[in-house]
């Protein structure tokens, strides 16, 4: 199950997490290509297969369709898919997904949200088709939602109409309303036969779904808040073993059309489905840094929206769509989350653990304990099982006058800090992820919250630890002695050369 994980977590020296979570883009494009070209070739060249898992469908989700098997063939067609989707995942790994995503009704495997941008362009709409094409032979039934906003543009600069946004919404007159209509529906028809012609049954629902009313008739004219959802559609759409591919258009009580925003749709659409799997796809595959242009592979909202909502590039639609989120997750068990990812990703998302794109979740509950006392009374065996160092981190925290304990309430992440001294700073006395806690960034909010409280801290990594890398993101100095580092931060001028000869001296208990 966390192979990919474990892999992931051994880190090269000057090598940030984000890096191996995304793997350098040369061998992750060779990679994901191979996949895409592997399962285009499968799903849509290979006749005999093709059959063979539609057979296979027929058989191991019999919920959806009427057909049964006899058993032993029902194996070796599941045999065949479990080979197939072996492509981008182990097979312990895909039979476990596939298992956990056929277990619910039909309708609430995935609500995936496509950006305009991913059906604009032919070859897009192919791969998109293909995808959802791979998926419904597996007797999945994704609900698709598409926006069609560059489409929009494209035509509305073409008719001399420059665009107008208001927080990342689109101001709509009526003729920005009547291209809207008529884009969607063009957008809508494509996907559908697009996936129609690959031989997956899909069923265009432009509208019909959302019930809306003006959002602010003044402000926006005809743009839509939605109201209420009306799933029948959907599900007779399902029922009729075709996938729902629907637009975001909304009708108020007598029947105007009002334009909303795809992914402020999507999230009303996934609260009032709950879904097991939540997706966007984009064209940039995730979420930006829009100043470094790094992809974000986490973002836990609880201990990072307030920074988000700082920076500078955290605007207009990114802005939109990431509150959206934040609102739809807030309304969803705690466990839920949605990825952003990119259409040749979608299988890697859904049947493996190393997931892709952005991943966004409202995160682990972080805590704090002043006392012994106060520490969970299944701490330790938690780290026993984490650490063959426990007995040691105990000892420390027995032998320091006081300390600081952060973590999360799951225990993903464990760590305490002693208080300075006359002549050292507070001291990193253990910090402990479980691998959950490092690849969903646990780590990295446990460690913010380290630095809010304490202004300079030392700390010592073996230097062949395999975190190596990320300890030298964190710190602002480093000395390296017989195969010990000591990292700091917050310690200046004079204080360092005091701190390093305190250390070659061995008078710091390391
Ligand atoms: N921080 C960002 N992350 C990803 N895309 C961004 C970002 N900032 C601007 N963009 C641009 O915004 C466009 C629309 O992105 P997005 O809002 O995800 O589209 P959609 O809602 O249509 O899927 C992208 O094509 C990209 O060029
Ligand atoms: C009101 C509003 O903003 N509507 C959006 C609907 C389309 C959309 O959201 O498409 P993407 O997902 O491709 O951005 C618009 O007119 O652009």
């Amino acid at each position: 199950m966390d192979d990919s994980r474990s892999t992931v977590c051994k880190l090269e020296p000057h090598k940030k997490v984000e890096d191996l979570l995304h793997p350098p883009l040369h061998s992750f494009s060779t990679y994901r290509m191979l996949a895409i070209k592997r399962a285009a070739f499968q799903v849509s060249a290979k006749a005999e297969t093709f059959s063979a898992i539609a057979k296979a469908r027929q058989i191991k989700f019999s919920r959806c369709l009427s057909v049964q098997a006899h058993p032993r063939s029902a194996d070796s067609d599941r045999s065949t898919i479990i080979k197939l989707l072996s492509s981008i995942g182990s097979k312990k790994e895909v039979e476990q997904y596939l298992r956990q995503f056929s277990s619910v009704d039909s309708q609430k495997f995935a609500v995936i949200k496509v950006g305009g941008a991913c059906i604009a362009d032919p070859t897009e709409r192919n791969l998109l088709a293909n995808q959802l094409s791979f998926l419904n032979q597996v007797g999945l039934y994704p609900i698709v939602i598409h926006g069609a906003g560059p489409q929009l543009n494209k035509l509305l600069e073409e008719a001399g109409v420059e665009p107008q946004y208001e927080g990342g919404i689109r101001i709509t007159d009526k003729k920005t309303l009547e291209v809207a209509r008529k884009v969607f529906l063009e957008e809508n028809l494509k996907l559908v036969e697009a996936l129609e012609s690959m031989g997956t049954r899909a069923r265009p629902i432009p509208n019909g779904v959302f019930r809306g009313e003006y959002l602010d008739k003044d402000l926006y004219q005809y743009v839509g808040k939605i109201t209420s959802v009306d799933k029948a559609a959907i599900e007779s759409s399902i029922r009729a073993g075709a996938l729902p591919i629907l637009t975001s258009l909304a009708e108020t009580p007598s029947g105007q059309i009002l334009n909303v925003n795809a992914d402020v749709a999507a999230g009303e659409l996934a609260r009032a489905i709950q879904p097991m799997k939540i997706i966007y796809l984009n064209d940039k595959g995730g979420l930006l840094n829009g100043t470094t242009g790094e992809k974000i592979s986490v973002i836990n909202l609880d201990e990072e929206w307030d920074a988000l909502t700082k920076e500078p590039w955290f605007k207009f639609g990114t802005r939109l769509k990431i509150k959206e989120i934040k609102d739809l997750l807030e309304t969803l068990p705690r466990s839920s989350s949605v990825a952003i990812i990119s259409t040749g990703d979608l299988q890697k998302e859904l049947f493996t653990d190393s997931g892709a794109g952005t991943l966004i979740r409202l995160g682990n509950k972080l805590c704090t304990w002043k006392t012994q006392e106060e520490l969970p009374a299944n701490l330790g065996e938690i780290l026993a099982e984490r650490t063959p160092n426990s007995g040691t981190i105990f000892a420390a925290l027995d032998a320091a006058p006081s300390f600081t304990s952060y973590g999360d309430e799951g225990l993903e992440v464990f760590a305490a800090v002693a208080p300075p001294t006359s002549s050292a700073p507070s001291k990193l006395l253990a910090f402990t992820p479980s691998k959950t806690g490092w690849l969903n960034n646990v780590a990295d909010n446990v460690w913010s919250l380290i630095r809010k409280n304490h202004e300079s801290l030392v700390w010592f990594v073996e230097e062949s630890d395999e975190n190596c890398a990320w300890w030298f993101g964190k710190s602002e100095g480093s000395y390296v002695k017989d195969g010990k580092v000591m990292f700091w931060y917050g310690v200046r001028g004079e204080s360092v050369g005091e701190l390093i000869g305190q250390f070659e001296r061995g008078e710091l208990k390391v």
